[in-house]
């Protein structure tokens, strides 16, 4: 499994070092050494999660249209499974955090998404409808990836907090590695085909919905609102 150790010439190598700079920010994020420490705030964490549940669901449409936009029937049927599986860590969500804060189904339908959590999906959106299908793929992929990099590191250093446990185990499992290691073969295949400016523009996405990424969890740590 080497999700994290991609073949040194390949396109997705060539993504991960052009975000080395939001990479460190992100693994010396507070939210996430909160996570791991356990000191992270609660309501912080309730927060995110509500956010989460709004994103997943954005995120699953948007893996969606790139099944839709899909060259072959494998990238059809990944990303398909891929947007059901997200669909269905959403609704853990409910089963599992949800259930134990005491919030509803109407709680968390009811809680406006925070302007962080707008901005990312929106983009999202508009870079698999609007973007070329390289594009596309380039906007999704730090979601999997850098959680599954997270997910990797939290899990090697444990957390003394069961629910932020239940978290980290998650994303540093093994089904989810499975499922990273996929869509990164996936965004491999295309790679070679893709013109000199497509590869430009993809790598373009990537940097932004990696920043986006850092973003989420600042939203998190600072229950963002609206400012006015
Ligand atoms: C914001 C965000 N990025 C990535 C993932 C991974 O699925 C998630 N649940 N939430
Ligand atoms: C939750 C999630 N994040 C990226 S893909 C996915 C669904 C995995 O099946």
């Amino acid at each position: 499994m080497a999700w994290h150790d991609r073949a040194p010439d390949s396109f997705t190598a060539t993504l991960w070092d052009g975000i080395g700079d939001v990479w460190a920010e992100i693994r010396a994020h507070p939210f996430l050494t909160g996570l791991k420490d356990g000191t992270l705030d609660h309501r912080a964490f309730v927060f995110y999660v509500i956010q989460d549940a709004h994103y997943l669901r954005e995120y699953a449409r948007a893996l969606a249209v790139c099944g839709a936009r899909a060259n072959d029937v494998a990238g059809i049927r990944m990303f398909c499974e891929h947007a059901a599986g997200a669909i269905a860590v959403e609704r853990e969500l409910h089963e599992s955090f949800f259930a134990d804060f005491g919030l509803s189904e109407a709680d968390v339908a009811a809680t406006p998404m925070a302007p962080t959590n707008v901005a990312y999906t929106s983009y999202l959106l508009s870079a698999a409808y609007g973007g070329s299908y390289a594009e596309a793929v380039g906007a999704v992929l730090p979601c999997y990836w850098i959680y599954a990099e997270v997910g990797r590191e939290l899990l090697a250093a444990g957390s003394p907090d069961s629910r932020y446990q239940r978290w980290i185990d998650t994303y540093g499992g093994e089904e989810f590695a499975e499922v990273v290691s996929q869509v990164l073969d996936a965004a491999d295949a295309v790679g070679p085909s893709l013109s000199e400016a497509d590869r430009a523009a993809a790598a373009h996405r990537f940097t932004t919905t990696s920043r986006y990424e850092w973003m989420f969890w600042e939203m998190g740590l600072r229950r963002e609102t609206w400012p006015v």
